[in-house]
């Protein structure tokens, strides 16, 4: 066989895009699945499969069908019992399906972390009904953060200033939430200095950090990303220790994107995906090897050499504004114009646009962090996208 191993990828968004890249590098074959044809990885892969990963007879027969050396979910919303199912009968789940069973929901990791490993969180309280949210929201105080323990890129998530919102940000977060768990997380509102994420890879020689990546969020989604962050020694060895323990904690080998909030000198631990992270989408210009090549590595059990940075960079991301399944994109030339600096861009290549659908990223490294972020939000802001095909179809 030519190939070093086979890859089932379970999500073929951006991120499972670039890690097929990498992987097939190393010399894979990677099956890309998701719920749609033509999605970002399925471009690149070897094969693809397009059925609902949440169905569990359907997951079944897929990995039955494939028999892969590794399973590598790239989304949250899988039939995660199968994939325990599967480990149990010798597949290898990336990292582990445990670490996938937990981080479905927000509960079940805010357990591990808060109450088994003792990390630092905000206060927080669960609620199954309105008047449990409403305890739970004197219990934290306001602001607070409702969030529904199954969602992910901020579905159904918003903020609570006052006693008479929270029916309100309840029933946003049960329309919202994803499964049929009707509960949610109040959390108490963080006024952090900054939010970053630090990603870790577990690998078979041990735990290795990238440096710090610094992101802005609307709207419970990520906008733009830069990386290093400038932390205290003492922050980032707080942050680097409680990573460690958690990564630890879920076993295997890969890479885990872990968010962190920092207010002073006062890291607290907010939540983790167990494969890359979408803001860490900067290190395809900033390091020797992105955070798709570290997991990757980790993955097929190569050596991970301590990931370097090649310089201050920033990621922008660029969006759709409204629903169109014809359209194009404008402005590339102007976006990568070599006036601008060094300066690249990513186009994900989905099917469809939506209101907010993240189609592309700008990539760009500079002599500081702010030049940098600078610069990719421009690269950002040049490409537009030309719905007016849609309209002349019309
Ligand atoms: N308790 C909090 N205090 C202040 N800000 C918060 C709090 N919880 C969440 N946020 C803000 O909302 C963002 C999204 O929250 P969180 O990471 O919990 O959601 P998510 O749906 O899991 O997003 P993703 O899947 O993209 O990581 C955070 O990065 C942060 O900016
Ligand atoms: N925060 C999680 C995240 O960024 N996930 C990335 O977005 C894709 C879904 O995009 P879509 O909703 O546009 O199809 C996922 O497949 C993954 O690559
Ligand atoms: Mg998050």
């Amino acid at each position: 066989m030519p190939f070093t191993a086979t890859i089932l990828l379970l999500g073929s968004g951006e991120l499972g895009r670039e890690f097929t890249i990498s992987a097939k590098r190393l010399g894979a074959y990677v099956i890309a699945c998701d719920s749609y044809a033509g999605a970002p990885a399925m471009q690149v892969a070897d094969s693809a499969e397009v059925f609902s990963m949440l169905d569990a007879d359907l997951l079944r027969a897929a990995i039955e069908r494939h028999r892969p050396d590794f399973i590598v979910p790239e989304v949250e919303a899988i039939r995660t019992e199968v994939l325990a199912e599967a480990e149990a009968r010798g597949f290898t789940v990336v990292p582990s399906a445990r670490a996938t069973q937990l981080t479905m929901n927000r509960d079940r990791i805010r357990d591990v972390a808060a109450v088994e490993l003792g990390l630092t969180t905000s206060r927080y309280r669960y609620a199954e009904n309105l008047a449990e949210a409403q305890a739970a929201a004197s219990h934290t105080g306001f602001p607070c953060v409702v969030k529904p323990v199954m969602s992910s890129s901020g579905k159904g998530q918003s903020t609570v200033t006052a006693a008479e919102d929270v029916e309100r940000a309840w029933d946003y977060a049960v329309a919202n939430m994803r499964g049929d768990r009707r509960r949610v997380i109040v959390e108490q509102f963080i006024a952090f200095d900054y939010e970053i994420t630090l990603l870790t890879v577990r690998t078979r020689d041990g735990v290795r950090f990238c440096p710090p990546i610094g992101h802005r969020q609307e709207r419970g989604d990520y906008q733009e990303s830069w990386q290093p962050v400038a932390m205290s020694q003492h922050a980032l060895s707080q942050a680097q220790d409680m990573a460690r323990r958690v990564v630890d904690d879920l076993g295997g080998y890969g890479l885990f994107g872990v968010e962190f909030f920092v207010r002073g000198d006062e890291v607290i631990f907010s939540e983790l995906s167990p494969r890359p992270h979408d803001t860490g989408m900067v290190t395809l210009i900033s390091q020797t090897l992105s955070e798709f090549d570290l997991h990757a590595r980790a993955i097929l059990g190569l050596p991970v050499p301590e990931p370097r940075l090649l310089g201050p960079a920033a990621s922008a991301v660029i969006l759709a504004d409204r629903e169109a399944t014809t359209f194009a994109f404008e402005g590339l030339a102007d976006a990568l114009s070599t006036e601008q600096g060094e300066v690249d861009v990513r186009l994900f290549g989905k099917p469809a646009t939506r209101p907010y659908r993240r189609m592309g990223v700008a990539l760009a490294r500079a002599a500081d962090v702010e030049t940098a972020r600078r610069l990719a939000g421009r690269a950002a802001g040049r490409v537009t996208i030309d719905y007016a095909q849609l309209k002349a179809d019309r």
